[in-house]
């Protein structure tokens, strides 16, 4: 864990906070998506790996719930990942496993101005570019996000009855699809939090949100994304994501990955049928 340092610019701290703690309630219950592995390797071991072999960041902590802790720990152990300086529980939203990482940072008493990364542990495939892109958004910003240029035209909607009706139309070259990882100094995303944390209705499904929300005069900066950072999210992008496995791998036999992919399904629908 990081110790509490007077850092200069070049040695403050870069952490990866990799939220592996959700429970897939749009993939699978009962087989979560964070074990499942895409090309011959588990999607959470993507995820960390990538923050593990990038030389600029000197921590991460992963933060699981009760089903996968005991494996992603294992996983973290077998694969070698010497950065991991702790595995911490989660929270029932996404925003409370953020905190809960927070937490924990302000309790090893990491400078305000540590850089860090909030990751989706189900987007195994976040290139190297966007890493560094955060990293360095922050010595401009005191926050950021990987994102991706919307192609389709973005609607505003509002409800109207039991039907949604267009509110805006925002111009396409300011619609992006918001990725991870979300980067912040600690300083920025604790208080942040702290103010969001009066709010009890507030339920953001990113963290860039809690600072848009209640640090307005806070620019967030876009870092290039891509389309191949692909949030993990229904059964239905296991295969897509076997493509970009095999795209980023190089071939496997092709009947290695049916056989994966019908073993996913095939554990899908017993559950389905139980
Ligand atoms: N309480 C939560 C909820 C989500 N996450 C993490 O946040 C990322 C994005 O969440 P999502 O894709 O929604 O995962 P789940 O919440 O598991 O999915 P669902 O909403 O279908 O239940 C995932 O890596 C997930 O593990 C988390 O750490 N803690
Ligand atoms: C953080 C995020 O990946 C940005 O697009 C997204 O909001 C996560 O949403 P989820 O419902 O928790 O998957």
């Amino acid at each position: 864990m990081c110790e509490k340092s007077s850092v200069s610019p070049s040695s403050v701290p870069v952490v990866a906070v990799v939220l592996a703690a959700g429970f897939g309630t749009r993939f699978d219950p009962d087989n979560p998506k964070q074990l499942v592995s895409v090309g011959g390797k588990e999607i959470v071991v993507w995820s960390i790996e990538a923050f593990e072999k990038n030389p600029r960041v000197t921590d991460i902590i992963v933060v699981v719930n009760a089903q996968v802790g005991d494996e992603v720990e294992r996983l973290i152990d077998a694969n070698g990942f010497g950065k991991v300086r702790a595995v911490i529980p989660g929270g029932a939203e996404r925003s409370d496993s953020t905190q809960n990482a927070l937490q924990m940072l302000a309790d090893a008493g990491i400078p305000g101005e540590a850089k860090v990364l909030i990751h989706d542990a189900v987007r195994p495939f976040v290139e190297q570019h966007s890493i560094n892109g955060c990293i360095d958004a922050l010595d401009e910003f005191e926050a950021a996000t990987v994102a991706v240029a919307s192609t389709d035209t973005v609607l505003l909607t509002e409800d109207l009855g039991d039907r949604k009706v267009i509110r805006t139309v925002p111009d396409r070259p300011n619609t992006f699809r918001a990725q991870t990882p979300q980067a912040f100094r600690f300083a920025t995303i604790r208080k942040a939090y702290a103010q969001a944390d009066s709010d009890p209705d507030f339920h953001p499904t990113d963290d860039t949100r809690v600072v848009v929300d209640y640090l307005p005069d806070t620019p967030v900066a876009i870092v290039a994304g891509t389309e191949t950072n692909l949030k993990i999210t229904t059964l239905a992008d296991i295969p897509v994501a076997e493509n970009i496995a095999e795209t980023i791998s190089g071939p496997r036999t092709r009947e290695e990955a049916k056989v994966r992919m019908h073993a996913v399904f095939a554990d899908a629908f017993k559950q389905m049928r139980r």
